[in-house]
């Protein structure tokens, strides 16, 4: 399991397991390059390792033991000679004793990096804490000019671990290898670009040592597949549950139909799809599987909403004052879980008293423009650190929130889930309203809403980025039909 953290995080993880554990911190160091090195392709030669002060300093410092230790030809930069951290002096004078060729002189950076076929970026990592200024501002300058191939020591120098923000300036990686956690602040839409490819390297610690400190994890599909309730043979349609969803109006039914057949694809025992009077006659494309209801019959609808096991509200039933009554009479007579998502999470807006009635029953799915409406915070402020938005948002009201987007946020008041699969060819109407069926449909087949909410937004990301493998755009009917089969490849 891959666990997400800032700079504090690694800051405690190193003091627990120097003070604590006894690990001494130049153990921890050697893991740490040694694991690097790992990743590195063993095709690769002709390195130069740019190495700052600190420990990423130190980390680069031993990198460049190990790779001479694999017959790899290695220079090293040293940004500073003075005022190093006490594990990068060691490194650096082992460097030394080894006859590494290292230069310290700014102005044979251009050509060191241009003469090397790869660039180790070992100069900043945790411990960035101001603005770069000379020479750090030319030596990453040059970095990014004249570097044919880099890869980042735990961060991209001049990213901020935490917030993802940039110093000014920044590395721009083809690959970051991190230690024990993915940094937090790579899920800030704006460090993307400085990444490049991701992975996270243990440096000796097992995974109690890191939970102690991270509740915030990335799911990968073992996770997922852990999360999965086999069907016993002999259940039948009545074990599956029933999803009732509530959506649509003249201008969109194709939310509905989509939402609805979603639900079924999912495997949802029975499906109700109930919509307002005017578009019962619109239904033609939903599949035949999936039952009918008339909204504005209401004894139909107080039966269906005693008897379902869950509830899907809001795709495409437009934000009005008619689907803000509605909502009202669903909360008022029905306790089943609820998925609420769009036109739903627009009128909770207008009336935030009505988030109460929502304490532990329901999933909201909104996208960074419906979050921003029914939170009260601007964009801006949500896209700065979108994990505690979304924490403190499903804390003040004790609901599960899914806060869809690239890297999609599931939390419940304190764990924090993130979902990384999907891609832009998922980019298109009628994703959201996929997403909302399958959510609701593993609610009726009694998973718990916060499982339903993590195994929904991965499936269907995990189904897009399959299908965009041959395919230039997915849509959500591509989305659907291949459901069944995605899902039976996680059993596996
Ligand atoms: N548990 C782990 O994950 C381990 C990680 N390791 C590696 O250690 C670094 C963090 O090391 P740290 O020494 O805390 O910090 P850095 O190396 O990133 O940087 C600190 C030095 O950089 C100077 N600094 C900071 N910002 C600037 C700036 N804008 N301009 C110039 N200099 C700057 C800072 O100087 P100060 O004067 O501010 O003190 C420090 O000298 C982590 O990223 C991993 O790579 C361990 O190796 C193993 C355990
Ligand atoms: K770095």
């Amino acid at each position: 399991m891959i666990y997400i953290g800032d700079n504090k995080t690694t800051g405690e993880i190193d003091s627990y397991s120097i003070n604590t554990l006894n690990i001494p911190g130049i153990v921890l160091m050697e893991n740490a390059a040694r694991n690097f090195t790992g990743t590195i392709d063993t095709n690769l030669d002709n390195f130069l390792i740019v190495c700052g002060k600190g420990n990423n300093g130190g980390d680069g410092y031993a990198v460049a033991r190990q790779l001479v230790s694999l017959n790899k030809r290695v220079s090293v930069f040293s940004c500073e000679t003075s005022d190093m951290s006490r594990d990068c002096q060691i490194n650096y004078d082992i460097c030394r004793n080894l006859g590494i060729p290292m230069e310290n002189d700014i102005s044979a950076l251009e050509e060191l990096i241009i003469s090397h076929d790869v660039v180790i970026d070992a100069v900043f990592g945790t411990g960035l804490d101001k603005p770069l200024a000379a020479p750090y501002d030319k030596i990453i300058n040059n970095i990014n000019q004249y570097g044919k191939y880099i890869i980042s020591v735990d961060i991209p120098s001049g990213i901020n671990g935490s917030t993802g923000e940039t110093a000014g300036i920044a590395v721009k990686a083809d690959r970051t290898v991190s230690f024990v956690t993915y940094k937090q602040g790579f899920l800030n839409y704006s460090a993307a670009e400085f990444l490049g490819k991701i992975k996270v390297v243990n440096i000796g610690l097992p995974e109690h040592v890191i939970k102690k400190f991270s509740n915030t994890v990335l799911m990968d599909k073992k996770y997922i597949s852990s999360l999965l309730i086999p069907r016993l043979k002999y259940s039948h349609k009545g074990n599956f549950g029933h999803t009732l969803i509530i959506a649509g109006s003249p201008e969109f039914t194709g939310a509905a139909v989509i939402s609805a057949n979603a639900a079924v694809k999912t495997g949802s025992g029975l499906v109700t799809l109930a919509v307002f009077h005017e578009c019962l006659n619109m239904l033609s494309s939903c599949s035949p599987e999936v039952m009918t209801a008339d909204l504005s019959d209401k004894n139909r609808l107080l039966d269906l909403l005693k008897k379902v096991n869950s509830i899907a509200f809001g795709p495409g039933l437009g934000n009005n004052p008619r689907t803000l009554e509605l909502l009202k009479f669903v909360l008022e007579n029905s306790d089943a879980p609820m998925v609420i998502d769009a036109d739903g999470i627009n009128v909770l807006a207008e009336e935030p008293a009505l988030l109460e009635k929502l304490k532990n029953r329901c999933i909201l799915t909104p996208h960074l423009g419906e979050f921003s409406r029914i939170s009260g915070l601007s964009i801006e402020e949500i896209s700065k650190d979108r994990i505690k938005a979304a924490k403190d948002f499903s804390k003040k009201y004790s609901v599960i929130l899914l806060l869809k987007g690239y890297n999609t946020i599931i939390t419940n008041e304190c764990d924090v889930y993130v979902n990384t699969t999907g891609n832009s060819s998922m980019a298109n109407g009628g994703m959201g309203d996929t997403l909302t069926g399958i959510t609701a449909s593993l609610i009726s087949q009694k998973y718990t809403i916060f499982a339903s909410g993590k195994i929904g937004s991965f499936l269907h990301g995990y189904i897009g980025e399959k299908l965009s493998k041959r395919s230039f755009a997915i849509t959500a009917e591509d989305i659907i039909r291949n459901i069944p089969f995605y899902q039976k490849k996680l059993f596996l």
